[in-house]
C-alpha cells in the first residue's frame, strides 16, 4: 500500500497559493546541478530539419536544453506524423533510445545500471507537499502544469535515469465518468462500488479527448527531459477491480474474490472493459511521448498463481499485447508475487518488477532469458543509516548482475517519511559501483 501522507494538514491548507498558473508552462529550473551527461552526444542526433519543433523548444525552455543536459533533437513532423500512424507513437532520438534505461529494458549492455524509484514524485519532497498545498490530488493529476512540474521534481534532485509520469491508476476511471476520489491517507474511494451487471454500463471505453491534460503534460514533459526517458502507466485490470468492486482499498480483496469466484462472467467483462481503457489511457501516453510503459498489478499477489492465470492474466495480456504494438517496453509489476513472476512475464512484460521478497536472480531464473527485471530493495531499508543502505544497493546490484537487464528500484514506492538526501544517495551509489567500460 501506498503510505498515509499529512493529508489532513494539506486539506485544511486549501487556497494556498501556486506558484505557476493554470494554463501557464511551469519554469523547470530548480535547485541542485543538472544531471550528468551519460550517454549521446549532438553527433547522434538526426539533423535539425524542422524550424517549427526548435522554435517550439526554445519556446518552452529557457536555454533550449532540457533537464536531460543533452538537447532533445529536432524531429521531422512529416515523418513524426507518419511513424505515429503506423506504430501509434512518434519516433524515438537516438539519444534517448541508447540511454541506460531504455538499453536495460532491451537488456543490452549499459555504461552503468539504471535508477529510478516507484513514487520518486510525491510525499517524501517537501518541494511536492509544498506544491500540493490547498490543491486535492485529482485536481493535480488534472492539471497539466502541475503534472509536469511534478513529475520534473525529483529528476531535478536525484538525477535519476528515468522519470514517471506524475497521475494516479484511478485517473482513466473517474476521466469516463466512473465516481471516485482520492482521500487523503486512504486513497481511493468509489461513490456506488461496482457489483451487478448492470455497473458495467459506468465503464465506457476512454477517448484521447477525456484527457487532454494528460497529452498537453505528457507533450511537454518529453520536452524538458531530453535525454531522459518518459515511463507512462496504468493500473491493471484486477488492481483497478479490486478499488472499483471493494469501494476502496483492501487487506483481503474478499469482495472482489467473491465475484472473480462466483461470478466468472460477470468478472470476465469487468475486467475486459477495464483491460480497453487501461490500454487507451497507455496508449495516449505513448502517442504523447512516453518512452516505456509500465503496468501496475499492485495487488494481483493476493492470488494463487492457477487463479492468475484463469481470471487476470488473459486481460492483462491484452493490454500488454495492445501496447506492444507500438514498440515501447513494458513493465509489469506487482506486490508479493513471488509465486506469479512467471505467469506476469507470459503476459507480455519486457521487464519484470520484483518486490523485495525475492532476490533478483531468482526471480530471473523464474522469468527467463527472455525479460529483464527491474528492483528491489526494501523501501524500509532507506530509513536506516547510511552504511546499511549502501550494503543493501550493493546486495541488490549483485542479484541484479545475474539477470540479462536490471533496472534499479525499490521493492514498492517511496515510503512518505524517507529523507530524500538519502534517494539521492542511493542513485550516486548504484551509478558508482556499477559503472562499467561503455
Ligand atoms: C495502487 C496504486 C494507486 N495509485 C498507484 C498505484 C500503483 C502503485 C502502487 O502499488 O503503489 C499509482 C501511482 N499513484 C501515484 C503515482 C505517481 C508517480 C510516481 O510513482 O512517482 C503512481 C505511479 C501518485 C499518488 N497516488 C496517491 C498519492 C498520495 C496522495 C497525496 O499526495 O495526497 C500520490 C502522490 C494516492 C493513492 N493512490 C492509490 C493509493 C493506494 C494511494 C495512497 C493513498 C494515501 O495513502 O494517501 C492507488
Amino acid at each position: 500500500m501506498l503510505q498515509s501522507v499529512g493529508g489532513a494538514a494539506e486539506a485544511a491548507q486549501r487556497g494556498a497559493p501556486f506558484a505557476g498558473r493554470a494554463g501557464v508552462r511551469p519554469r523547470i529550473r530548480g535547485p541542485g546541478r543538472r544531471r550528468p551527461r551519460h550517454h549521446g552526444s549532438r553527433a547522434n542526433a538526426p539533423p535539425d530539419g524542422d524550424a517549427r519543433r526548435r522554435e517550439t523548444m526554445a519556446d518552452m525552455t529557457d536555454t533550449a536544453t532540457p533537464i536531460g543536459g543533452t538537447p532533445r533533437p529536432a524531429v521531422d513532423l512529416g515523418s513524426d506524423a507518419a511513424a505515429r500512424q503506423v506504430t501509434g507513437r512518434a519516433p524515438v532520438p537516438a539519444e534517448l533510445a541508447d540511454g541506460p534505461f531504455l538499453r536495460a529494458c532491451r537488456r543490452e549492455s549499459v555504461t552503468h545500471t539504471p535508477v529510478w524509484f516507484m513514487r520518486q514524485a510525491g510525499r517524501s519532497l517537501p518541494e511536492y507537499r509544498k506544491l500540493r498545498e490547498g490543491i486535492g490530488m485529482l485536481d493535480s493529476c488534472r492539471r497539466a502544469d502541475l503534472v509536469t512540474e511534478i513529475t520534473l521534481q525529483p529528476i531535478r534532485r536525484h538525477h535519476v535515469d528515468a522519470a514517471i509520469f506524475f497521475s494516479d491508476i484511478v485517473v482513466p476511471l473517474i476521466a469516463v465518468g466512473v465516481g471516485l476520489d482520492i482521500v487523503a491517507g486512504v486513497g481511493p474511494v468509489v461513490d456506488e462500488p461496482f457489483g451487478s451487471a448492470a455497473d458495467l454500463e459506468r465503464l465506457r471505453p476512454l477517448e484521447p479527448d477525456d484527457v487532454p491534460y494528460v497529452t498537453e503534460a505528457v507533450g511537454t514533459l518529453v520536452g524538458e527531459l531530453g535525454a531522459t526517458p518518459l515511463i507512462g502507466f496504468a493500473g491493471a485490470p484486477f488492481t483497478l477491480a479490486s478499488y472499483l468492486v471493494e469501494g476502496g482499498p483492501s487487506r483481503t480483496h474478499a469482495r472482489t474474490k467473491a465475484l472473480m469466484y462466483g461470478e466468472p462472467e460477470l468478472w470476465h467483462a469487468l475486467c475486459d472493459r477495464l483491460a480497453t481503457i487501461s490500454s487507451a489511457f497507455l496508449r495516449v501516453q505513448i502517442a504523447a511521448g512516453a518512452s516505456a510503459v509500465q503496468l501496475f498489478d499492485s495487488w494481483a499477489g493476493a492470488l494463487s498463481e492457477a487463479d492468475y492465470r484463469t481470471y487476470v492474466q488473459p486481460h492483462s495480456a491484452r493490454v500488454l499485447a495492445e501496447v506492444g504494438a507500438t514498440g515501447v517496453p513494458r513493465i509489469h509489476f506487482g506486490v508479493g508475487t513471488a509465486e506469479l513472476l512467471p505467469a506476469m512475464a507470459e503476459a507480455g512484460a519486457d521487464v519484470v518488477g520484483v518486490d523485495w521478497r525475492t532476490p533478483l536472480a531468482t526471480a530471473s531464473s523464474r522469468v527467463g532469458p527472455d525479460r529483464a527485471v527491474q528492483g528491489n530493495l526494501d523501501p524500509a531499508v532507506l530509513l536506516a543509516d547510511e552504511r546499511v543502505v549502501a550494503e543493501h544497493v550493493r546486495r541488490v546490484l549483485a542479484d541484479g548482475a545475474a539477470a540479462p537487464g536490471h533496472i534499479f528500484n525499490l521493492g514498492h514506492g517511496v515510503l512518505p517519511e524517507t529523507d530524500p538526501g538519502v534517494l539521492t544517495r542511493v542513485v550516486e551509489l548504484v551509478h558508482e559501483h556499477s559503472r562499467r567500460e561503455g
